[in-house]
């Protein structure tokens, strides 16, 4: 008789990860038939499917499928929105994120419908073009709801902490996509000015939302590339969000451009990623990453790699923090140019 073999595998990490796939997808259909937006109160599977034109017994599987992943409640057959997804995932709220999750899945399908290829074969010879400026509109509108609701007030109170922020009178927010962030900062302060720098067609959104937050008198908009144009001057705040990735090959030019552009004594601070463990950690960052590095563009940082660039482009006081976002990890360096 062969015996059976004398391994008892007791957490098999392998099938959790593959039933990710499945979760992922059971959330998008969710966000796609617009699920939540019915679900304000309870309903019955019956009672969705008819709202939904849909068939009523895959309707009741994926509605079971919602609430075990925690996003529906049901009791004798009623469904209705666990209290995150009532706040994130119904349409009409101002922290939804349907449409950010729709569009981070569009973006990543490509690669990982054929990952197997990309592994083998290297970049597509035609890919995305990350320097199409409507993909970071999309990105930027897509974002704001979950920036404005998530995490924009927590950074903007630690930037309110630095040393001498009360008497700052000026900021730029370079790269600053929607502004969210600088609506928050500005409104940490009682009168500081800001200014908005981003692709053109970034900015001609950005000015949405600072007309929604009524800060038109107080925030600017500059519209052009900032490694190649003009920053303005005698800033008190440089602000660069998720940004400096896109001029990581040429980052000790980027700081002298920053640094001249402070005030002396003003500050730059960075919020960024910071690869850590030879770039396996954090696992949020390297899986989100690894879609823009198999397609020929790994801008990832390493922790301390801005901040040594601080460093080395003449900054004082560089001091880094490791920010928990509700997203992912991210890094803080805080930089003082010389008074
Ligand atoms: C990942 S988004 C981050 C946006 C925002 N700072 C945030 O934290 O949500 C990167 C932004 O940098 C902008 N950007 C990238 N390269 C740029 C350049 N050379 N000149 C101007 N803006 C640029 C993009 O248009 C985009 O809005």
């Amino acid at each position: 008789m062969k015996m059976l073999p004398d391994i008892n595998l007791r957490d098999h990490s392998s099938y959790r990860i593959i039933n990710g796939r499945v979760r992922a997808q059971v959330l998008l259909t969710g966000i796609e038939l617009f699920i939540f937006d019915y679900l304000r109160t309870a309903k019955s599977a019956p009672e969705i499917a008819e709202k939904l034109h849909s068939h009523e017994a895959n309707t009741r599987l994926s509605l079971d499928g919602l609430t075990a992943l925690g996003l529906l409640e049901k009791n004798n057959g009623q469904y209705k929105n666990s209290a995150e997804a009532e706040i994130s995932l119904t349409s009409n709220s101002p922290a939804y994120v349907g449409e950010m999750l729709l569009m981070m899945n569009n973006f990543t399908a490509p690669a990982i419908k054929d990952m197997t290829g990309l592994v083998k074969d290297g970049p597509l010879p035609v890919q995305t073009d990350m320097g199409d400026q409507s993909i970071w509109v999309e990105y930027a509108r897509t974002m704001a709801n979950y920036q404005r609701c998530g995490i924009a007030r927590g950074i903007a109170g630690i930037v309110a902490k630095v040393e001498g922020f009360s008497s700052f009178q000026k900021m730029l927010d370079l790269g600053g996509g929607s502004g969210i962030f600088s609506i928050a900062l500005l409104a940490e302060h009682p009168s500081m000015k800001g200014v908005i720098f981003d692709q053109p067609a970034v900015i001609e959104m950005a000015e949405e939302f600072i007309a929604e937050y009524e800060m038109q008198e107080r925030l600017t908009v500059m519209g052009g590339d900032y490694a190649t144009d003009p920053l303005g001057r005698d800033y008190d705040l440089i602000w660069a969000s998720a940004t400096l990735n896109f001029v990581r090959d040429d980052l000790p030019r980027m700081m002298q451009k920053i640094l001249k552009a402070l005030k002396p004594g003003g500050v730059f601070i960075s919020f960024a990623d910071g690869a850590t463990h030879e770039r396996t950690r954090p696992s949020m960052f390297i899986l989100e990453n690894l879609i823009y590095g198999l397609n020929g563009t790994d801008t990832m940082f390493d922790q301390g790699e801005i901040a040594e660039a601080m460093r080395e482009a003449g900054f004082t006081s560089v001091v880094s923090r490791t920010i928990e976002t509700p997203m992912v990890r991210m890094d803080m360096d805080i930089a003082r140019k010389t008074d």
